[in-house]
């Protein structure tokens, strides 16, 4: 996004929705404030309550946003700046609001959900986690009390009352992961009473950018138990005795990994004279899937081992990424490799994008530290506006030219000397590292030239918020994994810490998002305090590969290997623009493949309701099993007779589903291979899944109808679970990472998973 469309969308303008009043609004806001004072704190529930019931639009809003302002002095001692009041009304119309660190966006979506409870609606805010959804409803909850608006707040270990009490309360924040699940959840309930979430109608998105952009494509899966066998543990023992370009090739992009032709020699050998490329071409997966989890997946970049378990590394946020797995054949794989035993695996029963979930809300709005950059995406796949808030206090922050450098090892010695430097002055200083293992050498490096460091990444973020809030302190040299987000707020050890600069955050490569670096940035500078940031660049780091006409500069560095070149700099940017490029391609790409599937599943949810509340389908299946029927009917009577109908309805309708999805994921995964000539891979995609979708109900009544005739009855109905109509014995849930790996690693897994 230009600099004209950001200017398009400063608060007053016209393409935001709802929002071309707003800046002349805030002299209004402040008028009410002297009343506002004297009303008891009753009184200004009232009001609260009849702000949007006795005034109407515009005038509504302002005498909202004063009360609300008026609420967060009384009970939190703080006073909305008016950059809030521009966030709220941002919120208020159903925009993504754009404000930097530290200017108070936890207070905003609060008092924008409080002003959409106060208009008869219900609203979820949800934030990346559960600790933030718990600590944000728990600070929050004084204003709301006051302003007479209902709250309350999940997590992972929410029963089913609680989540069911906490969804009706007016306001109720929660972790997108949790919601989608419940939502997940809710698709499978056989009773009116079991059901979570009755409706899902106001969404404040807090993090905006990385949960609508990032995450958008995340599958949250619920599943169901089944017996797996293990990854195949001689495999992964052979596999790892192969070396790189000796028995394996690893493509220049880092993705793909094959064997060479000793290789498979080997491989063959050890498995006992096979024939690799032969008939068996689940052995051939197995070892492919064993080879990308040695070659590809790297342990302290992308997972940790921690209590005896692989955790995955959260690319956008550099932490443990909770609940998150990989497709089942390749965690087998990963914990073969790590010498863990194989956790739970079964059947995806159902899953939801975060991008479906979010866009099943009627009103979306959010807000971040930095939208800018993808308001086209939001534009495109969400049709949301951004609106860019100024700071409360002006930005003082200095951001430097990037500095390039030839080498990977240029790079470094630079970086450090530059730590060394600016440490003996005191200043504190903040790095911002790619990976934990990045982080831990780099500390170490320090430790060596002896600069005490404190480090801040995956494996210890119990820590996080003792360890931020050192990081300001004259002295203090942090280095730290990227920290995208929130509840990181850096407070300047005091005037003496202004004096030297403040923050200086230095980033040790820039990220593959433009987001990203300013989230880093962000740490310094915050509400109007001094600072500084700077980026380390090399040619060899990862981004830069993207393009190659910069090797043309491996000739300009001066001695010490930097390249101090204007062309140079801007291919760095120009390169993470590529990067932003293809991820918005495939956003594209599975955002249009995922549109046929919500189609369906919308309409099977439908049947579903319509099987158990009206009694659909009881009559196609009558017509089925006619004799038999009237047999049982005659003998256990009508109801009887209904709720095994019903039952029976349901759970071949589930497990249609399943199957329909199976069998969806293998066309998708197939059909760019099928179609690599003349159709368009998306048309193919939806004439075949509309084929196969074609025969879903008759297939729902013909297997129910052969269930019920050889079901027994008794004068409980039928025992469904006796007659092999089991559902899983447990579910539960997880994240994927689907989208990291090509299409290559998700065939293995298939493959695999059939044996
Ligand atoms: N109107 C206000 N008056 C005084 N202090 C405020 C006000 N609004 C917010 N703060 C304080 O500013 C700090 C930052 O608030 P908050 O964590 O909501 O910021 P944020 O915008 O979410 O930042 P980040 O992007 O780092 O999460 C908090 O300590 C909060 O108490």
């Amino acid at each position: 996004m230009g600099l004209f469309s950001k200017l398009l969308n400063r608060p007053g303008s016209q393409s935001a929705k709802g929002f071309a009043w707003t800046d002349a609004a805030l002299p209004q806001v402040a008028e009410l404030e002297a009343d506002l004072k004297l009303l008891s704190d009753d009184e200004l529930g009232e009001a609260a309550a009849a702000a949007f019931s006795d005034f109407a639009g515009r005038e509504a809003h302002i005498r909202f946003a004063g009360i609300a302002r008026e609420a967060a002095r009384r009970t939190l001692d703080e006073r909305a700046f008016d950059s809030q009041i521009l966030g709220l009304f941002g919120l208020l119309s159903g925009n993504v609001v754009e404000m930097a660190t530290g200017e108070g966006k936890t207070l905003v979506g609060a008092m924008a959900a409080a002003g959409y409870a106060l208009q008869g609606r219900t609203v979820q805010v949800l934030s990346v986690n559960d600790y933030l959804a718990g600590r944000d409803r728990e600070w929050m909850a004084p204003m709301l009390d006051l302003l007479g608006v209902t709250s309350a707040s999940i997590d992972q270990n929410s029963t089913l009352e609680n989540r069911q009490a906490a969804y009706a309360s007016e306001v109720c924040y929660a972790a997108v992961s949790e919601a989608g699940f419940d939502v997940l959840r809710d698709r499978f309930i056989t009773e009116d009473a079991e059901k979570r979430i009755p409706e899902r109608d106001v969404v404040i998105v807090d993090e905006a950018d990385s949960v609508l952009i990032d995450e958008a494509r995340v599958p949250l899966v619920l599943a169901g138990s089944t017996e797996i066998d293990p990854a195949d543990a001689k495999i992964a023992e052979l596999v790892d005795g192969l070396s790189k370009d000796e028995h394996y090739d690893v493509s220049p992009d880092g993705r793909a990994v094959s064997l060479t032709s000793d290789g498979i020699d080997l491989v063959e050998e050890k498995l006992g004279g096979i024939e690799l490329y032969g008939d068996d071409s689940e052995t051939l997966a197995a070892v492919n899937l064993a080879l990308y989890a040695k070659a590809l997946v790297h342990r302290d970049v992308d997972y940790l081992v921690h209590g005896g378990r692989v955790r995955l590394i959260s690319d956008s946020r550099g932490r443990i990424a909770q609940l998150q797995r990989w497709p089942d054949g390749l965690q087998a794989a990963i914990e073969a490799k790590e010498g863990l035993e194989t956790t739970e695996s079964g059947e995806i029963l159902d899953s939801i994008t975060v991008e479906e979930l979010i866009t099943s809300y009627r009103l979306i709005c959010g807000m971040t530290g930095t939208a800018v950059a993808v308001g086209d995406d939001l534009r495109e796949f969400y049709d949301l506006e951004v609106v860019v808030i100024e700071p409360n206090l002006p930005l003082q922050r200095v951001d430097e030219e990037d500095r390039l450098y030839i080498m990977e090892s240029s790079k470094e010695k630079a970086l450090i000397a530059e730590i060394v430097e600016q440490h003996k002055t005191g200043r504190p200083v903040l790095i911002g590292t790619r990976s934990v293992s990045d982080s831990e050498r780099l500390a170490e490096q320090l430790s060596e030239k002896g600069v005490a460091v404190q480090v801040l990444n995956a494996k210890d973020d119990s820590r996080e918020a003792e360890i931020i809030a050192r990081a300001g302190t004259k002295g203090t040299v942090t280095v730290s994994t990227q920290m995208a987000g929130r509840g990181t707020d850096i407070r300047l050890g005091g005037e003496e810490v202004a004096e030297l600069g403040g923050l200086l955050v230095i980033g040790a490569g820039r990220y593959q998002s433009s987001r990203l670096d300013d989230q880093l940035r962000g740490r310094a500078g915050r509400q109007g305090d001094p600072g500084r940031s700077i980026f380390f660049t090399s040619l060899d780091d990862e981004l830069m590969h993207r393009v190659p006409e910069a090797s043309r500069f491996v000739t300009a560095g001066d001695d010490k290997g930097r390249i101090d070149n204007r062309r140079a700099q801007a291919l760095v940017e120009h390169a993470q623009r590529v990067a932003e490029g293809e991820n918005t391609a495939i956003h594209r790409d599975t955002w249009r493949f995922n549109q046929l599937v919500q189609k369906q599943r919308g309409l099977v949810l439908e049947k579903r309701s319509r099987v158990r509340k009206d009694g659909e389908g009881q009559d196609d299946v009558r017509a089925k099993a006619k004799d038999r029927l009237v047999e049982v009917e005659a003998e256990f009577g009508e109801e009887v007779v209904a709720k095994a109908l019903t039952e029976t309805l349901l759970f071949h309708l589930d497990e249609r589903w399943v199957e329909h999805l199976a069998f969806l994921t293998d066309l998708r995964e197939g059909i760019h291979l099928r179609t690599l000539a003349r159709e368009r891979p998306h048309e193919a995609f939806n004439k075949e899944s509309i084929q196969a979708f074609a025969s879903f109900w008759p297939d729902v009544v013909d297997t129910s109808a052969e269930a019920i005739e050889a079901a027994e009855f008794t004068s409980e109905g039928v025992d469904l679970p006796a007659h092999g109509m089991k559902r899983p014995s447990s579910t539960w849930t997880y994240l994927t990472t689907e989208t990291t790996f090509g299409s290559d690693i998700e065939t293995f897994v298939k493959k695999v998973q059939r044996k």
